[in-house]
């Protein structure tokens, strides 16, 4: 592959989509896209409801697996991460919230100048095409498209809705409005009954637009730097070696996993872990993989009177029908996110914002066909599930590497519940979680709980169950964190990494914390910014 490009961007997920949209603005700008998977043409990519497919299909996923987790009864997590254009914005559940205004005022006051809430609410507003309309959070006319979620919702969600209203959680008609708390249905990254990744919504018209090109199958291995400065990457294209050059700069878009391991290889992160590995150290800073942060997520499942979406999707003339509605008219259950609604609530009034996010899912897969995994098919009954994931967990992991081998994957440690507040908070929760499956809307449905049962009950079982059956929700951020000091964080306030030229990190990596929400947008965010932070030559 021949050419010279102003910009790098490695990674097409959605912060590199994102990034690629706002420099394509800029004719003068010649920008080229790595992305190590494949393109995303793919049936159940596209179909909202593929996502279980998905899950673990290492065509389209990283497939990671972590070190075996005390904090989960010793077992070793699955992580999936999108390995495709669009990254894990092609392979995640699509729902759409910013996180509380306050995660943002965190930021701003934990020293990064201009990522205070209402210094993104505008970028927020700008990059969206929200179908409930533009107001003074929503926006519209922007290229991503927002569903408003609430067409083809299936009854038992509303009697959900209806449950936790009764249990205290007050109807929310839009989490990513004035207040986040309360119980109602997801915004969903969704176009026409189609899944809305940030390929679709951001990389294609960068790429109509003439100066992005785009690369696939390309790993890339390493950075190049000439001393402190990166002048380009090192990269994989049918299986040869190549050496492509950035004249301004290489942007790091490879998500929370990828981005630190790809700084580990370039020389930059802990110098004595590098130098154990006979690495290069190029610059010393420990703090890269570091404060690793994620959700963790536990189901509660019941076997419902009333017919769930097991109903209609498990025989095979029922796929069959909803996928020809799905087909002719983009709607039906596949055209949604398996969650339609949900919420975020506190499990103590004391605290100033809520802690916990629920999801609802008319819809349950416990029991694996022989020879299949998890989440892959209904269960033969009608079960319904409803979820809770934390929204700020103390517990902080962290990304090494293994081998100075760049195609080795990294070693994960994600060190969920090793907090006693982080244990508190979700056994807060699930008492939570049964109050409002107790209230007359749910339980009058409800035939039985089935996992993880009536039996369980005492805080010791509770606590048992929810490590045995928790899990990540799929958000692992920080790793690259942002901050004003070099001494406790990898990357400044406008994205650049500290102590380097030419070289910048766009992704959840950067996130200096997590934010209480799914994490999708504010990684758009972050490309965004960046690409207004490259225009703009700061
Ligand atoms: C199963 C699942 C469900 C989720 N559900 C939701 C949800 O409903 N709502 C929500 O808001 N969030 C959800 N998330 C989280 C959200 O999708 C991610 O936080 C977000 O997409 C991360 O964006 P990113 O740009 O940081 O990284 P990614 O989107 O993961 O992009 C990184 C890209 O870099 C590529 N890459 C990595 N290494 C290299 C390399 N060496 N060379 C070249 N390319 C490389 C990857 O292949 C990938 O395409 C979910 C995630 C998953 C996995």
């Amino acid at each position: 592959m021949d050419g010279t490009w102003d910009i790098i961007i490695v990674g097409a997920g959605s912060a590199g989509c994102a990034l690629a949209y706002r420099l394509s603005e800029d004719p003068g700008l010649r920008v080229l896209v790595i992305e190590a998977g494949r393109h995303d043409r793919r049936l159940f990519v596209q179909m909202p409801l593929g996502y279980g497919k998905l899950f673990h299909d290492p065509r389209v996923n990283w497939c990671f697996r972590t070190e075996p987790d005390p904090g989960l009864n010793g077992v070793a997590d699955h992580w999936p991460r999108g390995k495709l254009l669009g990254g894990s914005s092609s392979i995640n559940a699509m729902v759409w919230v910013r996180g509380h205004p306050s995660d943002y005022d965190d930021w701003k006051a934990a020293g990064n100048p201009g990522w205070g809430w209402e210094d993104v609410r505008p970028d927020f507003r700008a990059l969206e095409d929200n179908e409930a309309g533009a107001d003074e959070w929503r926006g519209t006319g922007g290229p991503l498209h927002v569903s408003a979620g609430t067409r083809d919702v299936h009854p038992l969600i509303r009697r959900a809705l209806k449950a936790c209203e009764m249990a205290g959680l007050p109807f929310n008609p839009d989490f990513n409005g004035a207040t986040q708390e309360g119980a109602g249905l997801y915004q969903m990254t969704i176009r026409g009954g189609r899944r809305n990744s940030a390929a679709r919504a951001f990389l294609r018209p960068a790429q109509r637009r003439g100066q992005v090109e785009v690369v696939t199958g390309a790993p890339v291995t390493r950075v190049l730097l000439e001393g402190r400065r990166a002048v380009g990457v090192e990269v994989f294209l049918k299986g040869r070696r190549q050496e492509l050059r950035a004249a301004r700069e290489v942007v790091l878009s490879a998500g929370a996993v990828g981005t630190p391991q790809l700084l580990m290889l370039s020389g930059i992160g802990d110098g004595a872990a590098l130098q154990g590995l006979g690495l290069p150290v190029a610059l010393d800073n420990p703090n890269v993989g570091r404060h690793l942060c994620d959700h963790q997520g536990i189901n509660y499942t019941w076997r419902m009177k009333e017919p769930t979406y097991n109903d209609v999707l498990r025989p095979w003339w029922g796929k069959a029908f909803a996928g020809a509605r799905w087909l002719l008219t983009g709607r039906g259950p596949l055209s949604l996110s398996i969650n339609h609604g949900g919420g975020f609530f506190r499990t103590d009034p004391g605290r100033n914002r809520p802690n916990m996010q629920l999801y609802m899912q008319a819809f349950s897969t416990l029991i694996p066909r022989e020879g299949e995994r998890p989440v892959l098919n209904p269960d033969p009954f009608p079960g319904m599930s409803l979820g809770l994931s934390n929204c700020r967990p103390t517990s902080r992991g962290e990304i090494g590497l293994r081998s100075p081998d760049p195609f080795a994957p990294p070693r994960i440690v994600a060190n969920a519940y090793s907090t006693p507040e982080d244990v508190a908070e979700m056994l807060a929760a699930v008492k939570m979680l049964r109050r409002i499956a107790a209230q007359p809307p749910f339980a009058e449905v409800a035939a039985e709980e089935l996992r993880p049962g009536p039996e369980v009950r005492s805080d010791e079982a509770l606590v048992h169950d929810l490590r045995a059956r928790s899990g990540t929700v799929y958000h692992p951020s920080c790793t690259a964190r942002m901050g004003p000091d070099p001494r406790t964080s990898v990357v400044d306030a406008r994205l650049r990494v500290h102590g380097m030229e030419g070289l910048r990190v766009a992704d959840a990596s950067a996130f200096p914390t997590l934010p209480g929400g799914n994490t999708n947008a504010p990684a758009i965010l972050m490309g965004w910014r960046a690409g207004g932070f490259l225009r703009a030559g700061a």
